[in-house]
């Protein structure tokens, strides 16, 4: 089991999926919102889903999801946590309840002063996503963009936390190195174009991950 684990995010093939879990990923990532290329539709999500192993997490990623969204990517996605964007603290309370599964949240971050809504989602999160924040008309993640990793430096968490956005198998280990995350989460770093996941790319983030 290495030090610091991973989630492979916005997998959409058997053979990407198979490469992160041989890999050594302890989480895969399963986006549901229409407008991202790594869109999956629920029978998709329910062929990969089942390719998964018990040790291995799948996590649903969802952008502000209604019940009948959340309800139906759970069943297909046979998910274990759920990731939401861009969802209010009452909404994503009403959804830990409904679904009975760990949220984790994702904070968008680019000043200092972002990082302080982390304390927020103490009660209602498991695990805090640190991302870029990205442009108001852009896709709320999964667009390789990062934010000053320096940032961290001695934040005083108040959840576990997964370090997200922009991250590749050329700086990851340096962003360990930087932040001390014990957790890493990466989309189109593992891409050759956006959507379409790179065997080679998972395989070698994975390997940089196991070193640091
Ligand atoms: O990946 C997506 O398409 C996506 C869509 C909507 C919300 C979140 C999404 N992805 C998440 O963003 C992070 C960072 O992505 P990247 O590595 O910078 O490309 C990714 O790990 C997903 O959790």
């Amino acid at each position: 089991m290495p030090r610091v684990a991973s989630k492979i995010c916005g997998l959409s093939t058997a053979d990407t999926l198979d490469a992160a879990i041989a890999g050594g990923a302890s989480h895969v990532g399963f986006v549901f919102f229409p407008q991202s290329p790594r869109h999956l539709t629920f029978e998709k999500a329910a062929g990969l889903a089942a390719r998964v192993p018990e040790r291995v997490g799948r996590v649903g990623v969802l952008v502000d999801p209604d019940d009948a969204l959340i309800d139906a990517a759970i069943a297909a996605g046979r998910l274990d946590a759920v990731q939401l964007h861009k969802t209010g603290r009452e909404r994503a309370a009403a959804i830990a309840g409904r679904s009975k599964l760990p949220i984790w949240i994702a904070v968008a971050v680019r000043t200092r002063a972002d990082l302080d809504q982390a304390q927020a989602w103490r009660g209602i999160a498991e695990r805090i996503v640190y991302d870029a924040k990205t442009p108001e008309d852009a896709l709320p993640g999964g667009m390789g963009l990062r934010f000053d990793w320096k940032l961290l430096d001695g934040f005083a968490h108040p959840l576990p936390w997964a370090l997200s956005g922009g991250l590749s198998p050329d700086n990851v280990g340096e962003a360990i190195g930087v932040t001390g995350a014990r957790m890493v989460d990466v989309s189109s770093g593992v891409e050759s174009a956006p959507g379409v996941k790179d065997v080679d790319k998972i395989a070698r983030f994975l390997q940089a991950v196991a070193r640091s």
